[in-house]
């Protein structure tokens, strides 16, 4: 289960289980969205988390074979949200993982944990994710990087030549895998995720506290009352909280492009670097080297926009998009009656987020904007930590490349069926001396 800062949801994942771990292929079969929230919105009712999975546990049951429960490990993995509310609250967090251990507890299935994974477990298992459905491990072939982007973290991982890791402990990890040697990159942002990074740059935008706020990242016509405690109720953003802010204030857009992108701009910090080159944050980041698949939220605000061709034009790109966020909201209203409110009204910012969090951030440039992919499935599965975080728990992916047979199996299959034959005959002629003799003997006349 991939408990998200916005969300969670249940993979169930399915392999043969009587071949090894060198041949059998792992699959998706069934993912199953939780109603309502992710777990940490559940702080001030922990039960209510644990209550919240048992729909879908139930669908579980359903789909794995009765005589298969006892077998089937489940895991729970937790990211960026209760990483903020282990960080605001650990009490709070502690309870919620209590409750989410007791639902899970009452189903049949082996229960391995809850636990919060880290950012760069979070990144590195997305990359096996994403290489291993490519099946580019096994076949040792030019591996591709994975872009996450979530509600509250984002992650980059990607293997460049010209890194060796020791530069930076803590972005590096190493894997041996078939038998070839990754030296990974990856990091993870926290408070980067589309809905953290919304919450800094209104944040900044409302720093004097005051009744209005004008938001070029909003359509023009857009206007909500929001609670200042709301906004600043995160660790991303609470050290920022105005002293004599009203209680609330009025959100108008105005939906301006490149001030939106100067906003965007205004949440990453490029000012010092004590490596040889970095991303943002004084973060380092080795040279790009691609293909990359982003997926996630990159996907889900891309698709909507219709921008995940990226052999279109980056210009063109923001052109689109500088046309779509100056469009008046009741208009978007109306050509979208089937998009939940919330999610629409954010995609005019989580579009100029992307492009300025990929350009700027991660310094794609015009060309290599085009080696990134934006994907939701590779073959029949989501493109997202979670596999490559159950590949590796149930030991799947082997260190060592499997021993090769001579022959693959139904090859195997034809030589013994014919050596069988062959032997039966040898068998047959060897018995001639012991057969009975002809009667017809040459007549002599
Ligand atoms: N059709 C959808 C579905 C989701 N979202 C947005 O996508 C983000 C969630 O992305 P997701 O990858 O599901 O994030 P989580 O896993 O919940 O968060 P994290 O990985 O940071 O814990 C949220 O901002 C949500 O509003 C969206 O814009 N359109
Ligand atoms: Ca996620």
């Amino acid at each position: 289960m991939d408990a998200g800062s916005s969300h969670t949801a249940l993979y169930i994942y399915e392999w043969p289980a009587e071949k090894d771990n060198n041949t059998g292929r792992v699959e998706q079969t069934h993912l199953c969205k939780v109603k309502g929230p992710g777990i940490s919105s559940y702080a001030s009712a922990p039960v209510k988390a644990g209550e919240s999975l048992r729909l879908c546990m139930e669908e579980a049951k359903q789909w794995v074979p009765g005589k298969r429960h006892h077998q089937t490990p489940l895991y729970l993995g937790a990211t960026a949200g209760m990483r903020l509310l282990n960080m605001a609250n650990s009490s709070a967090s502690d309870k919620v993982f209590q409750a989410v251990e007791g639902a899970l507890q009452k189903f049949p299935f082996s229960y391995q944990g809850a636990k919060i994974i880290s950012g760069q477990d979070e990144g590195a298992f997305g990359w096996i994710t994403v290489n291993y459905l490519d099946e580019r491990l096994k076949q040792g072939l030019e591996t591709r990087g994975a872009l996450d982007l979530g509600g509250a973290s984002t992650q980059i991982s990607f293997v460049s030549d010209n890194y060796d890791g020791s530069e930076s402990p803590s972005n590096s990890v190493t894997f041996r895998l078939y038998g070839n040697d990754y030296n990974l990159y990856t990091h993870s942002f926290l408070c980067y995720g589309k809905d953290q990074s919304l919450r800094m740059m209104q944040a900044h935008q409302s720093q004097a506290g005051p009744a209005t706020v004008l938001d070029p990242c909003f359509h023009p016509g857009y206007t909500a009352t929001k609670n200042y405690s709301v906004l600043y109720d995160s660790p991303c953003v609470s050290d920022r909280k105005p002293k004599d802010a009203p209680d609330t204030f009025t959100h108008i857009g105005i939906g301006d492009f490149l001030q939106c992108q100067a906003a965007v701009k205004s949440v990453f910090n490029f000012t010092s670097c004590k490596y040889s080159r970095c991303s943002f944050n004084g973060v380092l980041q080795p040279l790009l080297q691609g293909p990359y698949g982003a997926f996630s939220a990159y996907y889900f605000v891309m698709n909507f926009l219709n921008l995940t061709d990226t052999s279109v034009p980056l210009e063109d790109v923001k052109e689109k998009l500088k046309r779509y966020c100056a469009t008046n909201w009741d208009q978007i209203m109306q050509q979208h009656p089937e998009v939940k409110l919330k999610y629409l009204a954010e995609y005019c910012f989580s579009g100029t987020y992307i492009l300025t969090l990929l350009t700027e951030g991660y310094n794609f440039t015009s060309e290599s904007y085009s080696d990134i992919k934006f994907i939701k499935k590779i073959k029949g599965s989501d493109a997202g930590w979670t596999l490559g975080y159950m590949l590796n728990l149930t030991n799947m992916i082997p260190a060592e490349a499997p021993d090769t047979p001579l022959l693959p199996h139904p090859g195997y299959v034809s030589v013994v069926s014919v050596i069988a034959v062959l032997l039966f005959i040898l068998f047959i002629v060897s018995l001639r001396p012991l057969w009975p003799r002809c009667s017809k003997q040459p007549q002599i006349v």
